[in-house]
């Protein structure tokens, strides 16, 4: 078994009959959705609010019962991957384009789990660029004000085209080499007019679960 599939496979030990589930997008949460749909086909009442629209398609598929905010009260767990974690937990996403709705959805959660592979962990966060959602209007004067806070932003692309969000928006990767103080940093880019989030989660999880000299380890806040 591969680690993504270790990691993703053991976080739905915490999830129990009824719950709501904010499902997470990536190839590491791709495993908990296929896990979270054997539980279904044995009877599992389980209900997910999915983190972007090829995960509420991959949860369809797996017979998952999608809801919507309005539907219900609260979500009781939130699984997700990452591009990078630090030690105090603190998290890049967004390599898949779906960082606004992941840190509403992990945001809304009374339990955020991680699931990441080893190849996740760091010192310092940065090293991944850093994907910050704008809206397309004004997006290069935006473009120059990210830039202003010391790093190399690049427009992601499809082919030759912007990649659009599930929100209609683009997503610009944002290289800082490290960021010194993520908190600062994930407050600075939020006050550009211009952008909609970034992928800094910070003080958001609380477990981890990843892999450590090939075993499966959990860390909490
Ligand atoms: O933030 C994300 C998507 O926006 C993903 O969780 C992150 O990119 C990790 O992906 P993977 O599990 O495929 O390595």
């Amino acid at each position: 078994m591969n680690e993504k599939q270790m990691v993703g496979e053991k976080a739905v030990e915490y999830i129990k009959d009824g719950m709501v589930v904010g499902l997470g997008t990536g190839s590491t949460a791709y495993y908990t959705i296929t896990k979270l749909g054997e539980l279904v086909r044995n009877g599992f009442n389980i209900k997910g609010i999915p983190t972007s629209e090829q995960t509420a398609a991959l949860a369809v598929e797996q017979g998952i019962t999608l809801v919507d905010f309005k539907d219900v009260n609260q979500i009781d767990v939130a699984i997700d991957g990452a591009d990078e974690f630090d030690a105090d937990l603190n998290l890049i996403k967004g390599g898949g384009g779906a960082l606004l709705r992941e840190k509403i959805i992990a945001n809304a959660a009374s339990i955020f789990i991680v699931i990441a592979d080893s190849s996740k962990g760091a010192k310092k966060l940065g090293a991944f660029p850093l994907p910050v959602e704008i809206v397309t209007f004004g997006a290069d004067m935006t473009t120059k004000k990210i830039a202003e806070l010391g790093c190399e932003p690049k427009l992601r692309l499809t082919g030759n085209q912007p990649f659009i969000t599930d929100n209609g928006n683009y997503i610009l990767d944002c290289d800082f080499k490290h960021i010194e103080s993520p908190k600062e940093m994930e407050l600075q880019l939020n006050k550009i007019p211009g952008v909609v989030e970034n992928g800094l989660f910070v003080n958001m999880a609380d477990r981890l679960i990843t892999i450590e000299n090939g075993e499966l380890v959990e860390k909490t806040k």
